[in-house]
């Protein structure tokens, strides 16, 4: 499940109608009585426990879990969720029963954008998704493919800072910045060139706040005129719509750009393909043991926006907001970055190995501020057995990441920012230290890391090598709002606001 509340308003009423004229009633299944079910928190005719749920979903769900234990089976509406909260049940689910949870569940929201879930992130688990995601890891994500975009990454990093300098000493949106230049970098090695305007910049935040939004009924069938009332299932097919209008652009742009190339010098080499240009290769080759037609070309680069460009802009504003936030730490890295740098003019991506500490910054980033808190949920496709409970096929699962990042059993001093916890440490966020799962595990885990680590790295090293970043008014670092906003990324409430000036 895409679990994300920010629309859940529309389910108020009914709340409310429920708190108002049926009395609270523990629903204590009769199934229970045969199956060793794990443990559920008290439920609410109809709704079940969407009432607990709220606009934080990842923190109400750590509090369940603190009070029934790491698997804990909510009804969300008709649908019942499990949710685990702890390494050990997440170890268990993405590892020991990975296959059993390799599925998703068909949301009606994700399937509207995503051309019937034609893409990687939403189709059902089998043979397809196998295809799918091997082109995409071929074309775009694999080391050589993320190694050929190095110029890309590092020319839109250069621009960025050349945009900051011309506003030292000013008030500058860097939030705002940050993110032009994750959709820059994935719209240059994605499609070929940079899209801007406000009439795209709008397109991609109304699509991702949609991928994020709550479907009633995908919960409670019987009441899905509730998305048709709130305006929600409109709003839905109207995005879907001017992104496939726009996709369809790209297409064609990308089909008579190799006819002309064609034509000219007899073919373009792989190193200046873009992935579009791929994908139509692969169309036209038919190398694949299915049709790719257009609809699966435009949902795979779909793909790429939905689950790369929020998730790398989130992870590098929340790792600058806790390095504003830590003098200190900032003093650190900004000492290692420049002894790395000796005097040149931009960090470059071979200086990014040596920096240990922007590494453990990054991982501590990611640690308390997962971009996608609750991972993307699965769906199991047979019974089994779990830590000693039944479960059985077709439940929802949720990995509360977030919560598991900030486990105190795990972590000492589990909310406070401290990257020196990840230096003599070999934990990282490949998927097999399940105490720490950013990019999940198994073989749903994301494909992108090495696509997202070396665009936050470079980013982050550049912006605190060439500029000092000081709060507004006087406003010292350790006071700035870290409150969140939560669709399917986390990102900050409040924009962020900064003031940079020259670092020497
Ligand atoms: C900091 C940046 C990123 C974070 C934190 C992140 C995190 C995640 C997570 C948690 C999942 C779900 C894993 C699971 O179910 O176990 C995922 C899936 C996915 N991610 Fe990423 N991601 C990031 C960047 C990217 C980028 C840059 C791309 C591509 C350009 C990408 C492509 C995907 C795809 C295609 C999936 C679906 C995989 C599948 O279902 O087989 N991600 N990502």
């Amino acid at each position: 499940m895409f679990l994300s509340f920010c629309l859940l308003f529309p389910l108020i009423p009914v709340i409310l109608a429920l708190f108002l004229f049926i009395p609270f009633a523990r629903f204590s299944s009769a199934s229970k009585t045969k199956k060793n079910q794990p443990p559920s928190p008290p439920k609410l005719p109809i709704i079940g426990n969407l009432h607990k749920i709220g606009l934080n979903p990842h923190r109400s769900l750590q509090a369940l879990t603190q009070a029934h234990g790491p698997l804990v089976l909510i009804q969300l509406g008709s649908v019942p969720v499990l949710v685990a909260s702890t390494a050990e049940a997440a170890r268990e689910i993405l590892k020991t029963h990975d296959v059993i949870f390799a599925n998703r569940p068909k949301l009606s929201i994700p399937d509207t954008l995503t051309y019937g879930s034609k893409n990687i992130a939403f189709s059902q688990y089998g043979e397809y998704w196998r295809q799918v995601r091997s082109i995409a890891v071929l074309a775009l994500l694999s080391s050589r493919r993320v190694q050929s975009f190095k110029r890309v990454r590092e020319e839109e990093t250069r621009l960025l800072i050349d945009k900051i300098g011309e506003n030292c000493g000013s008030l500058v949106d860097l939030g705002d910045l940050l993110n032009s230049l994750t959709n820059n970098i994935v719209c240059r090695v994605a499609l070929g060139r940079t899209y801007h305007g406000m009439k795209f910049n709008d397109l991609l935040s109304r699509f991702a706040y949609l991928l994020g939004a709550f479907s009633v009924g995908n919960y409670i069938g019987w009441l899905s005129w509730v998305d048709r009332l709130s305006g929600l299932e409109a709003r839905t097919k109207k995005v879907a719509e001017e992104f496939d209008e726009f996709l369809e652009s790209v297409l064609e742009e990308h089909i008579n750009k190799k006819r002309a190339v064609e034509g000219d010098i007899g073919g373009e080499n792989y190193e200046n393909q873009d992935y579009v240009d791929i994908l139509l290769d692969a169309q036209r080759e038919n190398t694949t043991n299915f049709i790719l037609d257009r609809d699966i070309i435009k949902a795979t680069i779909i793909d790429v926006f939905a689950a790369g460009t929020d998730t790398t802009f989130a992870a590098i504003e929340w790792a600058i907001s806790e390095l504003i936030r830590h003098p200190k730490v900032m003093k650190k890295l900004q000492k290692e970055v420049s002894e790395i740098a000796q005097g040149k003019s931009m960090i470059t991506e071979e200086d990014l190995e040596k920096m240990n500490y922007l590494h453990a910054v990054l991982k501590e980033t990611l640690r308390l501020h997962t971009p996608l808190p609750l991972l993307i949920s699965r769906k199991s496709t047979e019974y089994v057995n779990l830590m000693g409970y039944d479960i059985p096929a077709g439940t929802q699962v949720i990995i509360n990441a977030w919560a598991i990042g900030r486990d105190p059993s795990l972590w000492e001093d589990a909310e406070q920012f401290k990257p020196e916890r990840f230096l003599n440490s070999c934990i990282d966020f490949k998927g097999v230290h399940f105490e720490f799962l950013p990019f999940g595990a198994g073989r749903r885990g994301c494909p992108g890391i090495q696509f997202a680590i070396v665009i936050n790295e470079l980013v982050l090293a550049n912006l605190v090598y060439k500029y000092d970043l000081a709060l507004p008014d006087d406003v010292r670092g350790e006071e700035l709002d870290m409150s969140e906003y939560t669709g399917l990324t986390l990102h900050r409430k409040f924009p962020l606001l900064v003031v940079p000036n020259p670092h020497f």
